[in-house]
């Protein structure tokens, strides 16, 4: 295992190039920003006259069209939805690349699963944060960062680790460290975390909990407030101190309670569908499973998000989040 810090990392390997930052979402517009901040020469590449544009415009952004920008620059850091980089990079990116360029990703899926493959003699790299892309400004602007991964997959040039980690350190990513992975963990193991965790997990974990508590005759206000609202101050104590540090911050019987309770919660049947999950993300078969689903145009994501919307616990939390202010 390495990982890199601030000190490991010379910038002058990226000084003079161009960098195209295609996609300013999540991702995009966070490390386009800190990386202009860190005063490296950033193209945004975005569609002409998207909302994107616009607010790359407003944030005094070198703008241009994909095309233009993959033209224009050394490095493509594509930072678009990944169910559409295959097409983006076919269509819009791919042709404008010369012999010694760099193509990067903040996740290795497209890669991985082989929708995108680069021709030869460009560097593949990929940077990564380990976190999403409104606290990856929010964390360099506080003058810390987002732990990253870095990864290389072709080396054409000799230099593609170095070029990756200096655009990590830009990121503000190398201020928590960059640990050293490939693209098949990276992309594995990121699948697997919002599936199982992040994500997925988590919601379910919250949703059921919550209906458990109204339909057993309890205020609502009272199960978000207890189920959902206080999760965030419990896994910052983790965050901060780790479980031990958390059990140490929460009182005696709470601890008991956990500690005695929570494998019955989740159990060696949660353990074996996990099992499952993974081995799925390693065959292939969710990728080719969310390839159908963008294929027929999202049916089953549209249906679920409108079920989400319409979830008890959105309404009780959206009226409480605006009566504490959190949400406007
Ligand atoms: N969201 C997150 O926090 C994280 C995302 N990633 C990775 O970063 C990459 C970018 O993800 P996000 O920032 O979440 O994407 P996003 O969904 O926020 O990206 C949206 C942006 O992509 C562009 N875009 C959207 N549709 C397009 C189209 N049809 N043609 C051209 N441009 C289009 C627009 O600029 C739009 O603002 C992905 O590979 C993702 O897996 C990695 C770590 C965390
Ligand atoms: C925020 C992040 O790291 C995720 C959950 O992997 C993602 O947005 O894909
Ligand atoms: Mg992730
Ligand atoms: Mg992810």
């Amino acid at each position: 295992m390495k990982i890199y810090y601030e000190d490991d990392i010379e910038m002058d390997v990226i000084a003079d190039k161009k960098i195209a930052v295609i996609g300013y979402g999540s991702q995009g517009r966070a490390q386009a920003r800190n990386m202009a901040d860190s005063g490296l020469n950033v193209i945004v590449g975005v569609r002409s006259g998207g909302n994107s544009w616009n607010m790359a415009k407003e944030d005094g952004m070198n703008v241009m069209t994909i095309e233009d920008a993959s033209r224009e620059a050394d490095i493509v850091h594509i930072l678009i939805p990944d169910e559409i980089q295959a097409t983006v990079y076919e269509q819009s990116i791919e042709p404008y690349l010369t012999e010694g360029n760099t193509i990067s990703f903040s996740h290795g899926y497209n890669i991985h699963y082989g929708y995108i493959k680069a021709p030869n003699g460009v560097n593949v790299t990929m940077i990564a944060p380990k976190g999403p892309g409104a606290m990856v400004r929010r964390t360099y602007l506080e003058g810390f960062g987002i732990p990253g991964l870095v990864a290389v997959e072709v080396d054409a040039t000799g230099d593609a680790l170095d070029i990756a980690l200096a655009m990590g350190k830009a990121c503000g990513f190398a201020r928590a460290g960059i640990l050293e992975t490939t693209f098949k963990e990276e992309t594995e193991t990121d699948l697997f975390g919002e599936q199982t965790v992040l994500c997925g997990g988590v919601t379910e974990l919250i949703k059921t909990a919550f209906e458990t508590l109204v339909e057993a005759g309890y205020q609502p206000e009272l199960a978000y407030f207890e189920t959902c609202h206080e999760l965030k101050l419990i896994v910052d104590l983790i965050y901060e101190k780790g479980f031990t540090g958390m059990w140490k911050n929460v009182s005696n019987t709470a601890e008991f309670g956990g500690l005695t309770r929570r494998s019955r919660i989740i159990t060696q049947e949660t353990k074996k569908e996990m099992e499952k999950i993974l081995e799925e993300i390693q065959k292939g078969e969710f990728a080719k499973e969310w390839t159908l689903e963008n294929k027929a145009g999202r049916p089953m994501l549209k249906r679920m998000r409108e079920l989400e919307v319409g979830l008890k616990i959105e309404k009780v939390g959206s009226k409480l989040r605006k009566l504490c202010g959190l949400e406007k």
